[in-house]
């Protein structure tokens, strides 16, 4: 049975004159993870800005949970549930991993400083941030400070903090860009581990496309702003359009 968190009907945005998203309709499925593929200035970023508020869109509209959130700020949305990873890029340097998961953690339970006296509560937030390093595969890094991961621990750092939001919905854009090809089969790792929990929605924008079809259950594919296909990866992947528009090119040129 169909359960959609999120739609969009017509979503379309219009830069001087040039329609960087035209008329894109799709629906996503509660629990399942979606990626967005598509060339270079395919509108893949733009599209994710009008899902998370960032861009109000030209024409058409953006449903969540059957609510039209169209003219929402990007805060109301990530109240609503939709949180986008770039949001809490803010990683503090020297702080450890496990104080800055603890201050998103606190972020969001609202508990200010002075509520520490409250033991019950320090314990409950504690296990969280603890939970979510574990999620991320971190907890070995818990009180090494920011400053001293690498380039793909600190994409898990960020991704823990934005679990930390309780948001239902995901938003990841591109989150293996600037890795070590020794280092995205851990963020991969981490990213199947959320899927697998099933009681997240994630939207994922992703150029490795042997890591998009081996973690979608559904892929749409952007080509010159429109929607050009969507689907399950099987269906994706024999499509003649987006294999003649775009996948021969980018098993040729990517990752
Ligand atoms: N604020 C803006 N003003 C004008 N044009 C824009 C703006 N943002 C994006 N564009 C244009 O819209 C088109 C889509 O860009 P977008 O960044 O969404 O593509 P993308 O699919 O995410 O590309 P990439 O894979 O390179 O990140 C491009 O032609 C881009 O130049």
């Amino acid at each position: 049975m169909d359960d959609i968190i999120l739609e969009t009907n017509g979503l379309t945005i219009v830069f001087g004159g040039h329609v960087a998203v035209d008329n894109v309709s799709v629906k996503i499925q509660r629990n399942q993870l979606k990626s967005i593929i598509g060339p270079n200035g395919a509108g893949k970023t733009t599209f994710f800005n009008m899902l998370s508020g960032q861009l109000k869109p030209t024409k058409g509209s953006v449903f969540f949970d059957g609510k039209d959130i169209t003219s929402l700020s990007p805060a109301e949305r990530t109240r609503l549930g939709i949180g986008r990873s770039f949001q809490i890029t803010n990683v503090f340097p020297n702080l450890t991993c496990y104080e800055n998961v603890r201050l998103a953690v606190q972020s969001q339970k609202g508990i200010r400083y002075n509520m520490f006296s409250h033991v019950r509560k320090f314990r409950d937030v504690n296990e969280r941030a603890y939970q979510l390093l574990d999620m991320v595969f971190l907890v070995n890094k818990a009180n090494e400070m920011a400053v001293n991961l690498t380039h793909g621990e600190k994409r898990k750092l960020e991704i823990a903090m934005l679990l930390a939001l309780e948001t239902e919905m995901l938003l990841l854009d591109e989150p293996t860009a600037g890795m070590s090809l020794e280092e995205v089969p851990m963020i991969l790792d981490v990213i199947r581990n959320i899927r697998d929990q099933r009681n997240r929605t994630i939207l994922l924008i992703e150029h490795k496309i042997d890591m998009v079809l081996d973690l979608s259950d559904n892929i749409m594919v952007l080509f010159h702003g429109q929607l050009l296909a969507d689907g399950p990866p099987e269906e994706i992947i024999r499509n003649e359009q987006v294999q003649s528009a775009y996948l021969g090119g980018l098993y040729n040129d990517a990752s």
